[in-house]
């Protein structure tokens, strides 16, 4: 893939962000007897976006999922191996999964806000859940500044006691963004967000992609090439072969992955030989 895939400005690591750093070690994972990842290990460092890629069911939602505990919700699922979140493992026994899944949020493919509460209620609606209390002042200003950062708030913020649900698909997306911000996570974990999107509301997300990993880490799973290409700093390619478990071929910087990758599969895949 050509050279000017990569935007530049998306490849420095801001020295003074001190996010959260989440780290893989030796995962792998079952649905049932389905092996569907096998020994994974990568280090998704603060203030970067980690993109993973790869070909359709290599495991790279699974992974994802993994990171903050959802996989276990899939009655046949079981794994293997560790999530250090700051070095601590996030499966370690006696850990609060709500506290996991609050420091560690999700964004998913098609946007989920709910659809009859209003747009404010729709933002803070995780506080709740975590078990946070913020008082009706400080509650307008989060709801301001979550929808500030998700890139909606000049859009909304003029009919915050409307519906999400009337909201378009892309401001839907940055509704989701911006609930997953009021809880003050420090990993975002996205599953393609943009692949229900046009392309305007795309690079509005990847905008705010942009803006975001200043504060919060961020891994996305993207088939969009180009999008890997100009949101993340780091890369990891993910692979199934012949029905093996899916497994890293190889993770870096993004600029190596996509100019001068070890591999030739990875090559391969990047130039869109494959998958
Ligand atoms: N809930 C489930 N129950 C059983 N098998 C599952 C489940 N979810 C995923 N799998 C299987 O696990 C493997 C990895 O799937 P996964 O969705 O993680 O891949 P992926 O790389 O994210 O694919 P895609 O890019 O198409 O979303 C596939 O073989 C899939 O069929």
């Amino acid at each position: 893939m050509s050279e000017s895939l990569v935007d530049p400005a998306s490849r420095t690591v801001e020295p003074a962000f001190q996010g959260s750093e989440l780290e893989a070690v030796d995962i792998s994972a079952w649905f049932g007897k389905h092996k569907v990842l096998q020994r994974v290990s990568l280090t998704m460092s603060a203030g970067s976006v980690t993109a993973l890629i790869g070909p359709s069911g290599c495991g790279k939602s699974t992974f994802l999922r993994i990171l903050n505990r959802m996989h276990e919700l899939v009655p046949s699922a079981a794994l293997a191996g560790e999530v250090l979140l700051d070095g601590v493992d996030i499966y370690e026994p006696g850990g609060r999964i709500t506290e996991t899944r609050r420091r560690i949020g999700m964004v998913f493919q098609k946007p989920n806000p709910f659809p009859a509460m209003s747009i404010a209620d729709n933002v803070t609606a995780g506080l709740k859940l975590t078990g946070s209390k913020v008082s009706r002042n400080d509650r307008m200003d989060l709801v301001e500044q979550c929808l500030t950062k998700a890139g909606l708030w000049k859009e909304v913020r003029d009919r915050l006691k409307q519906p999400g649900g009337a909201l378009s698909g892309g401001q839907q997306q940055r509704l989701c963004i911006a609930r997953s911000l009021a809880v003050r996570p420090d990993v975002l974990l996205m599953d393609e967000p943009c692949s229900a999107l046009d392309p305007t509301s795309t690079r509005r997300i990847e905008e705010t992609i942009a803006e975001l990993r200043h504060e919060v880490t961020i891994v996305i799973v993207t088939h969009n090439m180009q999008q890997a290409a100009r949101v993340s700093q780091h890369c990891a390619f993910f692979l199934a072969e012949a029905g093996t478990p899916g497994l890293i071929v190889e993770a870096g910087p993004t600029e190596m992955m996509f100019n001068d990758p070890v591999d030739p599969r990875t090559a391969d895949y990047v130039n869109g030989r494959f998958g």
